[in-house]
């Protein structure tokens, strides 16, 4: 008899944690430390949202009708990654998103509005989330530019009834759509003017004032010039469904100048999705395009031979998910992520960890489990650049947050995906909720990014490449934390705190 004790295992190889049954998520495991032998600040992050689209910074938010429209599209593309715009609105409206965010390359807030002169602005509402109108001899964007009104020049006026000619002010001095915020001050400063025009192929495109400037401003500097594509415009993504209609809607997001498409399902191992796959592969083969969602090698097998060019993991993994309570189906976060990747890879197709991120320790985890990017909706939701209007809820500042599959989101448009020809009822998969105020996406992203360097580090990974290297090569270990572990992970042990990341 051999009484040699085993070799003791320091931490454990993924595909030894990953084939033992359990759906582990992000916050059950922890991964042990390695050897560092460079500084944070050298990590790089640069990586692929699919096949053809690199990306400066892995972050991707969430097509949900409370997170990526206009302004979100241009402050992830000025920060290097990427939005993808949500489909819950007209074809021409989520165009319109679309071309809004590439047309400009500051990240100011704003969705430019156009009123002819003899138009009357009904209420401060007209001005929706734009400070100002713009007065066009169309009334469009395409027209000659006459002049603007700025809101509080509105709320100034005596006569509201009076139609916008006859108190807007003069078209200010106009630079180019692509200038970047140093031109645009620059500009300001030798005409001391408070505001300056965009202009695009003779239209004008939109108002920066030197507030807005001086708000970009006060943010941690940009690092790269953004995720901008060969002509010289942001990347900017959108979603679709699998449905006949999704067709058209396609060719208007197309028009638009949309650098990927997101297949939108819950389940996306589909006879629709893989049609609609070929559809798109055969009709626009320079658009990538990204499927999902899936959660198991199979799965991502079957879209892969169908030819996507990226894919999406996650169900019910999302914050405002039912799903797993729902429909009894799905996978833990972390299981999924490394499950899919594992196969994903060697077709040279990039994952995109989609849900379930509430802290750069989630985005550290996914990222060295195999995913290029990690996409967000409940983390970047509370940010000032989300659609909606912040309320206050028991004395809190919040936004609206929603689950594209709650009641309240299918009624407002994705209704014809649930009641299509044959379904009868409507089954909601996912909640509304509010989330906490969180500033700029300007500010909390860098300090984020920052996290996820120094994790990095610490497990001895220079590049996103290196860590899907040492994932594969064994060397990176890891562990399952018992209850006891995951409290001990935490603040614990206090009378009170108060918890700032930055
Ligand atoms: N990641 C997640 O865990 C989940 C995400 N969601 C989100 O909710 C939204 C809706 O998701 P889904 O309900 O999966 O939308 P979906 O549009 O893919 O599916 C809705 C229903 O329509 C059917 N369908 C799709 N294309 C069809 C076609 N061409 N002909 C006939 N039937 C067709 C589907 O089989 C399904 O029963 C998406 O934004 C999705 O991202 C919803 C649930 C879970
Ligand atoms: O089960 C669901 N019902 C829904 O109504 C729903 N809406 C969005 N999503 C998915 O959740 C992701 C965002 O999740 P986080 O807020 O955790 O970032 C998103 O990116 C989606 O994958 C849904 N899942
Ligand atoms: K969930």
């Amino acid at each position: 008899m051999d009484f040699t004790p085993p070799p003791i295992e320091d931490g454990y190889a993924a595909e030894k944690l990953f084939n033992s049954g359990f759906s582990y998520t992000y916050d059950d495991l922890i991964f042990l430390p390695h050897y560092i032998d460079f500084a944070a600040d050298a990590v790089d992050l640069s990586s692929r949202l699919s096949r053809n689209i690199p990306l400066s910074t892995p972050f991707v938010a969430s097509p949900m009708d409370t997170v990526s429209e206009s302004a979100m599209a241009s402050a992830m593309a000025a920060l290097g990654g990427i939005a993808i715009i949500h489909p819950n609105t007209t074809p021409s409206r989520q165009a319109a998103f679309i071309r809004a965010a590439k047309s400009r390359r500051v990240p100011i807030l704003s969705d430019p509005v156009f009123f002819s002169p003899s138009d009357v602005i009904d209420s401060e509402e007209d001005f929706a989330a734009s400070p100002f109108i713009l007065v066009t001899e169309s009334g469009h964007s395409k027209g000659k530019f006459l002049g603007f009104v700025s809101k509080t020049n509105y709320l100034n006026q005596n006569d509201k009834g009076a139609r916008v000619s006859d108190y807007m002010e003069p078209p200010p001095a106009a630079l180019p759509w692509s200038s970047d915020l140093a031109r645009i001050e620059e500009e300001l400063e030798n005409k001391k003017e408070n505001v300056v025009a965009l202009v695009k192929d003779d239209e004008v495109v939109d108002l920066v004032s030197k507030e807005e400037v001086d708000r970009v401003r006060g943010y941690p500097k940009l690092a790269s010039g953004g995720s901008v594509g060969a002509d010289g415009e942001w990347l900017v993504g959108a979603a679709i469904g699998t449905r006949e209609q999704d067709k058209e809607r396609l060719e208007h997001l197309v028009k638009a100048g949309v650098n990927a498409v997101v297949l939108d399902s819950s389940q996306g191992n589909s006879i629709y999705q893989l049609e609609m796959i070929k559809y798109v592969k055969k009709v626009y083969p320079e658009l990538d395009v990204i499927g999902g969602n899936v959660v198991t090698m199979y799965q991502a097998d079957n879209l892969i031979q169908a030819g996507v060019d990226g894919l999406r993991v996650g169900m019910g993994s999302g914050s405002i998910c039912t799903t797993q309570e729902v429909c009894a189906v799905g996978r833990g976060q972390g299981t999924a992520v490394y499950k899919v990747s594992s196969i994903a890879y060697k077709s040279g197709v990039p994952v995109i960890a989609d849900g379930g991120i509430s802290n750069s320790g989630h985005i550290v985890k996914a990222l060295s489990l195999g995913a290029s990017t990690v996409m967000m909706g409940s983390f970047l939701a509370g940010s000032i650049e989300a659609p909606g209007a912040y309320v206050y809820q028991n004395g809190q500042r919040v936004k609206k947050y929603r689950g594209m599959g709650s009641l309240e989101a299918m009624t407002q448009g994705s209704d014809q995906r649930y009641l299509g020809d044959t379904a009868k009822l409507k089954i909601a998969q996912g909640v509304v909720g509010a989330v906490k105020d969180k500033g700029s996406v300007l500010k909390f992203v860098p300090y984020t990014m920052q996290a996820v360097r120094q994790g990095f580090q610490d497990i001895g990974a220079n590049s996103l490449q290196s860590a899907h290297d040492l994932l594969r090569s064994r060397v990176l270990r890891l562990e399952v934390r018992t209850g006891a572990a995951q409290v001990e992970g935490g603040i614990h042990g206090l009378v009170s705190y108060e918890k700032k990341y930055y």
